[in-house]
């Protein structure tokens, strides 16, 4: 970390077992912090480090009022089902987690006159039509269809967070992150790159939503904490940035990169591509404008697709063996 670090600071991260937020953990345990999870999910994730001193783990809605205790200077606002499978399970409780829990969580920001980040998306872009999307874009997102739930629920968290910057001066962080990825992220999310690796690794047939044409931009979950963790630190409150890969990948590609890696450390190829109805309101080409971070934070991401991909298959080789 550069200077202005948040060493001496203890952090609260909501949604700190989830894929994303157990990486940002670990990484803040590691540079010495003390660290307050608050999270109403599975809590495996964080068995590695859940004796560490430094860590408290409160089991708890996002939706409730935060524990008055926890008195942290920094909040990561976090928590949040990501994956589109659970845009349409749970809309409500989405909807829900992204104005209460964000309306919460700024609360508790202002009263502990801490810094708090929000975790925003890509999708408050919707299906864009500019590519690449700079912050300045404001999207082209449906707001009665099935993604609506968190697409505008993210939007709505923005703008909760502008509106507590400007009538009650919390210094708040917008982070718009696009597709994260990388060990870890359990075999049933439904997002694409863990559903590839499993079909590939089970040598079941890899299924593509639409003609394989839809692009994103792939970002390894290390980078993507870097990322997070730089803009936290940095002086720029000015409004929300892209935390993103710029490479672009169709899910076409993607799908052959993920055959080519599971076929190098398995030794051969079991599975095929194979085309599905397209899914309504997919967002069909998707990158980031990512000049902001790279000016103000020094910040790229460093981790290709193809070696993330590769340390996500041996992470799914080796949880396989113990029984995933
Ligand atoms: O098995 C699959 C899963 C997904 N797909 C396709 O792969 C593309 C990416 O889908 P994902 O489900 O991984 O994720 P999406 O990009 O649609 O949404 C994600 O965007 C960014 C985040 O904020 C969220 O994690 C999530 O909303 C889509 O075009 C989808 O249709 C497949 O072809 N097959």
């Amino acid at each position: 970390m550069t200077a202005g670090s948040d060493r001496s600071s203890r952090i609260l991260v909501t949604g700190g077992a989830g894929f994303l937020g157990s990486y940002l953990v670990k990484s803040l345990l590691s540079t010495g912090h003390e660290v307050v999870v608050l999270d109403n999910g599975c809590l495996k994730n964080l068995e590695e480090v859940n004796s560490n001193p430094r860590l408290e783990i409160i089991q708890a809605s996002v939706t409730s009022p935060f524990p008055s205790h926890i008195q942290a200077s920094r909040i990561y606002h976090l928590a949040c089902h990501a994956s589109p499978k659970q845009f349409g399970l749970r809309p409500l409780e989405i909807l829900e987690t992204c104005y209460v829990g964000t309306k919460n969580a700024l609360e508790a920001a202002r009263k502990w006159n801490a810094r708090i980040l929000l975790a925003s998306t890509s999708e408050v872009y919707g299906n864009p039509q500019v590519c690449p999307q700079p912050e300045t874009y404001n999207g082209n997102v449906n707001c009665f269809g099935p993604r609506a739930c968190y697409d505008e629920g993210k939007r709505v968290a923005e703008a909760l967070a502008y509106a507590h910057r400007e009538q009650s001066g919390v210094d708040v962080r917008i982070a718009r992150i696009f597709n994260v990825y990388g060990p870890g992220m359990p075999a049933s999310d439904g997002r694409v790159v863990c559903s590839f690796v499993d079909a590939a690794i089970s040598s079941r047939d890899l299924v593509i939503t639409g003609s394989g044409a839809a692009s994103r931009c792939f970002q390894y979950v290390d980078d993507c904490v870097a990322g997070v963790r730089l803009l936290m630190e940095s002086a720029w409150s000015q409004g929300p940035m892209n935390i993103g890969s710029e490479t672009e990948t169709t899910m076409a590609e993607l799908a052959e990169i993920v055959l080519q890696r599971v076929a190098a450390q398995r030794h051969g190829r079991r599975s095929k591509i194979v085309y599905d109805g397209a899914v309504k309101d997919d967002p069909q080409r998707r990158r980031p404008d990512c000049s902001l971070a790279k000016r103000v934070l020094g910040w790229e991401p460093c981790v290709s697709l193809e070696d993330g991909t590769d340390r996500t298959v041996a992470w799914f080789l080796a949880s396989d063996e113990n029984d995933r």
